[in-house]
């Protein structure tokens, strides 16, 4: 069966300016796939490629086993897009947007279009000029979803959406997920990333920097500890691989560690602690460590 989207090799320049220079990755079906990095890094000039939007330099980018390129209709049937900007036909009511959409793909999404309102919170009787940032967004949620698609690509989908907005997006993309669909997800918030993806990308400068499970980047990677010691310890005991960032203020040391656990635990048991703190430092922390690094 072949994978969601595959992309290989994808470059795309901007006349001289660099869009995005030889990316590539590969999105299972079923799976929730995150890809971060910072304002123009990418991100959005990939996803342009893969709907047609753009046309690449190099490369090649696969949707469902289709060429993004050549069979851009078939796949347009398939995947659900929510742009990172929104813009609509002011005039029109919320209902007659999401009806026209629909009609685009020859099936009854009329109850689809209920449903998905219903749980955002949206007023389908409302003018779309009398909307919010944050109500138009939700228009664009409920337009990219309503055909059931199998692929769901999010372009930074929750700016502009209130914290108890994006609970409530959040949990219908992973309905979505479970009824089968694949996941693009793009953000430069790496908590949101963290909180619905199983594997990203992330992108520096158009380059994409590392491919990475979640859980993987978050146990193989940097962990902060804090100590409380009885009596002093010389200054340098903790001076080995992988220890960075030393504080000490009286008793309590800290660091920043990278590498096996049970290399710094055999250290620290030679000591003897009054107390212990072990914190998993969230992605930002990582993400700042591969982006200093330069990996
Ligand atoms: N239409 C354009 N003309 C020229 N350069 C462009 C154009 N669109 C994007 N770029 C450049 O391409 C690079 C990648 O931009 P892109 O929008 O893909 O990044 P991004 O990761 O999506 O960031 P953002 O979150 O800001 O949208 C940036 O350096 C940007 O300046």
């Amino acid at each position: 069966m072949a994978d969601a989207v595959e992309i290989r090799g994808l470059t795309k320049y901007y006349g001289k300016s660099r869009g995005i220079i030889d990316v590539s990755f590969n999105i299972e079906e079923g799976e929730i796939f995150g890809f971060i990095g910072p304002n123009g890094a990418g991100k959005s000039t990939t996803i342009r490629v893969m709907l047609a939007l753009l046309y690449p330099d190099s490369g090649s980018a696969k949707i469902f086993g289709l060429d993004c390129m050549k069979q851009s209709r078939e796949i347009a049937k398939r995947v659900g897009y929510l742009p990172s900007e929104v813009f609509y036909y002011e005039g029109m009511k919320v209902r007659e947007l999401l009806n026209y959409s629909a009609s685009f793909y020859k099936k009854d999404c009329s109850k689809r279009i209920k449903d998905l309102s219903d749980r955002m919170n949206l007023d389908l009787n409302k003018k779309i000029d009398e909307l919010s940032f944050g109500n138009k967004k939700k228009v664009g949620i409920v337009q990219g979803l309503l055909h059931s698609p199998d692929l769901i690509i999010l372009d930074e989908p929750t700016s502009g959406l209130d914290p108890l907005m994006q609970q409530t997006f959040f949990e219908l993309i992973r309905e979505e997920n479970k009824r089968g669909a694949a996941v693009l997800m793009s953000s430069h918030i790496l908590g949101e990333v963290q909180r619905l993806c199983d594997r990203v990308a992330i992108i520096k400068e158009g380059r994409i920097i590392k491919v990475e499970k979640i859980s993987t980047l978050k146990e193989n990677s940097v962990r902060r500890f804090k100590f409380e010691v009885e009596s002093s310890i010389p200054e340098d005991y903790f001076a080995m691989e992988g220890v960075d960032g030393l504080k000490v203020a009286g008793n309590v040391h800290s660091f920043i560690y990278r590498g096996d656990v049970n290399r710094i635990i055999k250290k620290l048991s030679a000591v003897e602690l009054v107390n212990l703190w072990a914190e998993e430092p969230d992605l930002e922390e990582i993400f700042l460590h591969y982006y200093s690094e330069g990996v």
